[in-house]
């Protein structure tokens, strides 16, 4: 057999196994090195092709869509700092559990380390940022070449999705010539063949006799918290509800947790705890005796504070398959358990738990004077607050939302109050980068899903690459573009209080103006500087076809009066109306 025919029954091996295992997006980015893996995918039928020049985009692309699918995404890319560029992204996917199945190219062993062309040291080049990593072989077709390349196919899918969910990278190595011969008969091998598949992996739930004890612990205290951080499974809403309805507890629920928005009951959820929560007079009134967290740490400082600061409440931390996702050091049980299973296991062996009675009514009380403050307070310039919380109202149901980094999640935090709109909302919260927004929102988007991204200036400006992508394949997404001209977070933080550096080293404006570059990848481009027309351009742009930006222009310094008032007018009702 002629090498060309080996590296091209390698390679048709190895991606119809990627598909068989129920893999469909690839995102590939132009190479030569990388010749066999993009053909081949391009060749298979049934997997889609996304071809995105800049790999930090096209990582972070890959990224949105496995998110918004929940299904492991391929990357093809060639040899040499094509490869590092997908970085950003990996670490991301790595520490927020997104699927990726990262295929890089590579020079063969001969060309390495030699001063040849392109080539770097790519052999666990993301380091402990994959769950798992190959260098592959050279391509080879016998018959036990094709079992092992099918193997590492299926093996590549299943260790990204399964357990806590992450990114694997495949190394191959590829001498000349790169060009497969798709002419070669049976091409993608024994079409009637099962998936390699290897596992079947059961639901983790936990034994009786533990859950027994975890309910006898709570039988000897009176006050505990719910709360949901961060988490994709839209079903953990209702269970987690069911629960809080059961035992007459708050659920804290944070924006990317899936629980404030959905068809489940809101009664219980608190969804204002980060405006009431900075004060530290309430951290004390609302003590907890136990606090039960499903998901990551909520964006909310506020609330981290909170935890810290009842280092005796007895903490439990409920995750899927395993991890230690508890920043705050405060002695914790974690449970490794289907969350969904949990609850219900709760609730069957708990039914009969009675918690302090006006503990949650305290909760509400304070939720429902800052619900009102936050939808009452406007003014007449737009703010950031004013501007999301506009967006919020007007977001169309059956979408998603992807928040930018920064204060537009913190503000999504403040104003995204329930809904029975169904909003699925995602962020790169792993790790909180402002680069790559843009294009995991489009990744998202690929999907066909009505996307709606609210991000800050710099982060639009740090991935205006992204916008490629929705102009090479009419990707409708519209994009509200909070623009204070540098980075507003700085200005609640204690840099601020640095005049002489202050906006050198941390205003950092780019004084841009976003609407040529709206204009240079062919999107629609609206201004908007008071509620009115904001909400007439965003209902305007969920009838555009493509890319549609909606630019608020704010002020830094306005913002942070603007917030501090709301949040010391919160804090003045409250005291005047719970009971101490
Ligand atoms: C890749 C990356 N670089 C730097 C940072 C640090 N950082 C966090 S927020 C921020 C400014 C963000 O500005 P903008 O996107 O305009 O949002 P704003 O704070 O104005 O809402 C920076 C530089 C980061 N999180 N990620
Ligand atoms: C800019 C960075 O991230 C910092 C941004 C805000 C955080 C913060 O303190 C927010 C306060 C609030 O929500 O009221 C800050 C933190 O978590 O300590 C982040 O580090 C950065 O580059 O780190
Ligand atoms: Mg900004």
């Amino acid at each position: 057999m002629e090498y060309k025919e080996h590296l091209t029954r390698y390679m048709a091996n190895f991606v119809d196994e990627l598909a068989k295992t129920g893999l469909t997006d690839v995102v590939i980015s132009p190479g030569s090195r990388s010749t066999p893996l993009a053909m081949t995918m391009a060749e298979h039928p049934t997997i889609k092709e996304w071809i995105i020049l800049d790999e930090r985009s096209a990582a972070f692309f890959g990224l949105g869509l496995a998110k918004q699918t929940k299904r492991a995404v391929a990357l093809v890319c060639s040899s040499g700092t094509a490869a590092a560029n997908y970085f950003p992204a990996i670490v991301e996917a790595y520490q927020s559990r997104v699927p990726l199945v990262v295929l890089t190219a590579d020079r063969p062993h001969e060309l390495r380390d030699v001063g040849a062309p392109q080539a770097i040291d790519q052999i666990k080049l993301y380091g402990d940022y994959v769950k798992w990593f190959q260098e592959m072989s050279m391509p080879e077709a016998t018959p036990a070449m094709l079992a092992y390349v099918r193997k590492n196919a299926a093996r590549a899918v299943q260790t990204a999705q399964g357990d806590n969910a992450g990114p694997v990278h495949l190394n191959f190595p590829f001498r000349e010539p790169l060009i497969p011969d798709f002419t070669v008969e049976n091409l993608w091998g024994e079409t009637t063949e099962e998936s390699y598949a290897p596992v079947i992996e059961g639901q983790r739930v936990i034994p009786e006799n533990m859950i027994c004890s975890i309910i006898g612990n709570l039988q000897l205290v009176k006050r505990g918290v719910i709360v949901c951080g961060p988490q994709v499974d839209e079903e953990l809403g209702q269970a987690i509800t069911k629960l809080a309805a059961l035992w007459k507890l708050p659920i804290l629920a944070d924006p990317l947790s899936q629980v404030r928005a959905g068809n489940h009951p809101k009664n219980h959820i608190i969804e204002g705890y980060d405006a009431f929560l900075r004060n530290k007079h309430y951290r004390k009134k609302l003590k907890p005796d136990f606090i039960i967290r499903f998901g990551a740490m909520p964006v909310s400082k506020p609330y981290l504070f909170y935890v810290q600061e009842n280092q005796d409440a007895k903490q439990y931390v409920v995750e899927n398959h395993g991890g230690h996702r508890e920043p705050v050091g405060n002695r914790t049980e974690f449970i490794y358990s289907d969350p969904v299973s949990f609850c219900t296991q709760l609730i069957e062996q708990g039914g009969d738990l009675k918690f302090s009675s006006n503990w949650l009514q305290t909760w509400k009380n304070m939720n429902h004077i800052t619900k009102k403050h936050l939808t009452d307070v406007s003014g007449e310039a737009l703010t950031e607050g004013s501007a999301v919380r506009k967006l919020i109202s007007t977001l169309p149901n059956e979408s998603s939302l992807y928040v930018g980094n920064s204060m537009a999640v913190r503000d999504v935090d403040t104003f995204f109050l329930t809904t029975s709109k169904n909003i699925y909302v995602l962020a790169n919260r792993g790790a909180n980068g402002i680069d790559g927004i843009i294009s995991s929102a489009l990744g998202a988007a690929a999907t066909g899903t009505p996307v709606t991204l609210v991000l800050g200036d710099l982060s639009f400006f740090h991935d205006l690459n992204g916008l490629l992508a929705s102009k090479h394949y009419q990707l409708n997404i519209t994009i509200l573009l909070i623009n204070n001209n540098g980075g507003g977070i700085f200005s609640f933080l204690p840099q601020a209080s640095e005049r002489k550096h202050f906006e050198a080293l941390f205003g950092t404006p780019v004084n841009l103006d976003f609407k040529q570059a709206v204009d240079l990848y062919g999107g629609y481009y609206h201004k908007a500087s008071n509620e009115m027309e904001l909400e007439k351009a965003l209902r305007e742009s969920y009838q555009e076809s493509g890319l549609s930006v909606v630019e608020v222009i704010t002020n830094r310094e306005e913002n942070v009066t603007w917030h501090r008032n709301l949040w010391a007018d919160i804090n003045n009702d409250i005291s005047k109306s719970v009971v101490e």
